[in-house]
């Protein structure tokens, strides 16, 4: 019998994170505790769990300390979106630099064990093709995108050193490009803008060239393969994500088709240092957590468009 846990789960009102919340809940033996600062997320994510015996919310900056006791830690907190990471860099970076060190401190202060989300992002505009864990990566340092890509890199380090110096459990996941509902309508991430784009009859904006690849994992099981991770026995890296990899041309003409047929599609001005590929080999994950993704982008993205359906109040064309 396992026994009970008490869990918590920092940027827990996001998206990911409330997915994960909505996983842990379901066992009766855990206690989830999340704090999150509101900055993309909302409580609104979590509404079902507010006054849960079992559940407990705290409006909390992990850039600064918490006291809490409990067993495990998903650190998720951080923006993902390019767009709300870039819009105060030195928030993200304190969020990703010292946000990690107070949570490594509890885990240290608590004997916790500590997961960390890092990104494929670690790998930059990468030089190797698929993207394996022991690829070093090629990041920029000093570009609009370091603020969260060498924050990660920073927060990987940290993560490590409490491992080797203070004899942490550490687990960490290098996450690839997940979409699902409950994103942000306007996240600004790929997935979501076309879709909501469709949606809208508002043109699907492919930033140019458009040939540059993204490999898609659906939620439930991005969270399948965290809670997998946390649970065995490897401190990671290991990359989780849906190896089905797709231009962002492909990306929009999919959409167009599932969602909107008369929609146009334009292409647009691109951000600096956008990466020109990204796939992951997930050898690792299959074979240490016997874990691969299930669902596949055809089958993810309508499950998506009827959540923001609902949201967005578009009914279906007969
Ligand atoms: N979704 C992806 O494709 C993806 C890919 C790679 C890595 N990740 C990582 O997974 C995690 C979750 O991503 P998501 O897509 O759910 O993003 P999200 O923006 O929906 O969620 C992030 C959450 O963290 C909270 N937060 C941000 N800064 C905070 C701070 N200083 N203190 C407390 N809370 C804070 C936000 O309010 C939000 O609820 C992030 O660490 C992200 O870097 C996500
Ligand atoms: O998976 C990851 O590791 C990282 O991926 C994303 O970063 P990015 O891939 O740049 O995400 P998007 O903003 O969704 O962009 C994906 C691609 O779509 C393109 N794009 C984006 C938006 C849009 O409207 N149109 C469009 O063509 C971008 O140019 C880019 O090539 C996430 O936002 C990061 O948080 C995450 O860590």
């Amino acid at each position: 019998m396992q026994s009970n846990m008490r869990i918590l789960v920092t940027g827990g009102a996001g998206f990911i994170g409330s997915h994960l919340v909505d996983r842990l809940m379901e066992n009766e033996k855990n206690e989830v505790v999340v704090a999150d600062n509101y900055f993309t997320g909302s409580k609104d994510n979590l509404k079902k769990w507010i006054g849960h015996p079992r559940f407990e919310l705290i409006r909390h900056d992990v850039t600064e300390p918490l006291l809490v006791e409990v067993d495990q830690i998903y650190h998720l907190a951080c923006p993902a979106s390019p767009i709300f990471y870039k819009h105060n860099p030195v928030k993200t970076i304190k969020t990703n630099v010292i946000g990690t060190l107070n949570m490594l401190g509890l885990a240290k202060r608590v004997g916790a064990r500590i997961l960390l989300t890092s990104t494929s992002e670690v790998y930059g505009d990468p030089l190797e093709h698929p993207q394996t864990e022991s690829y070093w990566g090629n990041v920029n340092p000093i570009g609009v995108r370091s603020c969260y890509d060498e924050g990660k890199r920073v927060a990987e380090t940290l993560m490590f050193d409490y491992h080797r110096q203070h004899g942490i459990e550490i687990r960490i996941a290098r996450i690839f490009n997940t979409y699902g509902p409950r994103m942000n309508i306007d996240d600004g991430r790929v997935v979501s803008n076309f879709i909501a784009q469709a949606l809208r009859d508002e043109p699907l904006t492919v930033q140019a060239p458009g040939t540059q690849t993204r490999s898609f994992c659906f939620v439930s099981d991005m969270v399948d393969g965290l809670i997998r991770l946390m649970e065995g026995e490897n401190t990671g890296p290991i990359n989780i994500g849906n190896p089905g990899e797709f231009t962002m041309l492909e990306l929009a003409e999919t959409v167009k088709e599932l969602v909107n047929p008369d929609v146009e599609i334009k292409t647009v001005d691109n951000t600096p240092d956008d990466p020109r590929q990204r796939k992951p080999d997930i050898s690792k994950a299959k074979e240490l957590l016997g874990w691969e993704p299930k669902i596949k982008l055809r089958d993810g993205l309508p499950l998506m468009e009827e959540d923001f359906r609902l949201r967005l109040g578009v009914n279906k064309k007969k």
